[in-house]
């Protein structure tokens, strides 16, 4: 904790006055995120699977962004930062502290400038929650806020995404070592599954403007949440259908999803419902949650068999996963559950060593992104079906779950699917 150690947590506790307002008319997240070009390179968005809630941030009154891992530091930050609020309108648990941790300690050049703990107390932030627009203003005088209520009800002109004028793969034959090496491991027992992942590059005709996404991502049918966060000039954006954990009021849900079928094979649910390869994947998920959980939760309710979460492209083993938490927190979980075997592997420690020698640091993907309240209730999710935009340049991420019985060139295929989220975002025909 050496920020805090030197002083710095001084930074974050001058006084702030909150201002907060209910907005009855509907706000689209894709003409917010375009009122304003002044906040382009440190705004979010955060929607969840079912589209009923979403959270915005436009301007950053404080960015934490420091090059470790370290809930506990969020944690006492974000605490620090809200008693020094001064809170005029509706409640100041409306607050909330958007971001992420990354998903080892190492640097990855893709992620240049995002902290290994990154989040965000915003200027302006949007929520939609039970059908309702909640907005919050930190430290703006009346002026400003008028101004920005103003400007609500002018509509923004939606963007257009530039054309795609290439893609190419950039590690599929370092993917298919990889898997080979990890087949050799598991049979000389050292592990018993390990997710590996490969990239792929897109690049557009032009710098890409994230509310051209965002407005895509809004409309689409997928059931999976829509994560993106700005750094300046890189974005990363996620559409993952994984919950890593939520908490609200000490009651928790998580889900393992692990085990994956395209959707094109004919009977692909019973299919899967059936392949003991993907099971063996899923129950290793499923299982060492249940382990990690253990400490924090007397009550976990846990289905016996997986079912079947279904998107455009594949389907998932899934099984959700509901509990009681005794003494703790969201954040204290994020910290315990990371990386579930979904991302990581098992054993746990074997695995992280496998995936840092055969792939280097991973940055955001496959890593926890969400936020906390004043609660210290949250929701943090998985961040795959990502990619990270820089410019006219989009690099995508995709991996899969690898056990004894794993063939390469079948894994390969399986993270080319994986892929279609992102390049259908970007508007690739796949
Ligand atoms: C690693 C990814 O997905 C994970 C791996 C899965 C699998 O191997 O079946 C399924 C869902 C995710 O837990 C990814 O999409 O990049």
């Amino acid at each position: 904790m050496k920020e805090a150690e030197s002083g710095m947590m001084e930074d974050y506790t001058s006084r702030r006055n909150i201002y907060q307002v209910q907005w009855d008319k509907e706000l689209l997240p894709h003409q917010l995120f375009n009122i304003y070009q002044e906040y382009a390179g440190s705004r979010y968005f955060f929607m969840t699977k079912e589209k009923d809630e979403w959270l915005l941030g436009l301007g950053a009154e404080k960015l934490i962004n420091v090059n470790h891992r370290s809930p506990s530091y969020v944690n006492q930050v974000f605490l620090k930062m809200l008693s020094t609020c001064t809170v005029t309108g509706i409640t100041p648990n409306l607050i909330r502290l958007f971001g992420g941790f990354q998903f080892d300690e190492g640097t990855n050049e893709d992620f240049a400038g995002f902290g290994h703990s990154h989040f965000i107390w915003p200027k302006i932030q949007v929520l939609f929650k039970s059908g309702c627009y909640y907005l919050s203003f930190t430290n703006m005088d009346e002026d400003e806020i008028a101004a920005f209520l103003a400007k609500l009800d002018d509509s923004v002109p939606a963007a257009e995404l530039p054309e795609v004028i290439d893609q190419r793969n950039v590690d599929a034959e370092l993917f298919l070592a990889n898997v080979s090496q990890a087949v050799d491991a598991m049979a000389a027992g050292q592990l018993t599954k390990v997710v590996l992942s490969r990239r792929k590059k897109v690049r557009l005709a032009a710098a890409i403007d994230n509310s051209a996404l965002i407005r895509r991502g809004f409309h689409d049918q997928e059931f999976s949440y829509f994560v993106l966060l700005e750094n300046n000039d890189r974005t990363y954006v996620s559409k993952t259908p994984e919950q890593l954990v939520k908490v609200t009021a000490q009651k928790l849900s998580t889900n393992a999803i692990a085990g994956t079928m395209s959707s094109r094979l004919e009977n692909a649910e019973s299919l899967l419902l059936q392949d003991e390869k993907n099971l063996k994947e899923h129950q290793i998920v499923v299982s060492s949650i249940e382990e990690d959980l253990e400490p924090y939760s007397s009550e976990l309710n846990i289905p016996a068999a997986p079912g079947i979460l279904a998107n455009r492209y594949f389907y998932h083993l899934y099984t959700p996963i509901t509990g009681t938490i005794d003494e703790s927190d969201v954040l204290t979980l994020t910290q315990a559950m990371h990386p579930t075997p979904a991302l990581g592997g098992f054993p746990k420690a074997a695995a992280a060593a496998f995936i840092q020698q055969a792939e280097g640091n991973r940055g955001f993907y496959g890593a926890p992104l969400g936020y906390i309240d004043a609660n210290m209730d949250g929701e943090f999710i998985v961040a795959i079906r990502s990619m990270v935009l820089h410019g006219d340049e989009a690099v995508l991420y995709a991996g899969c779950g690898i056990v004894q019985d794993s063939r390469p060139e079948e894994e390969l295929h399986e993270t080319e699917i994986k892929f279609k989220p992102m390049l259908q975002l970007l508007g690739v025909s796949v």
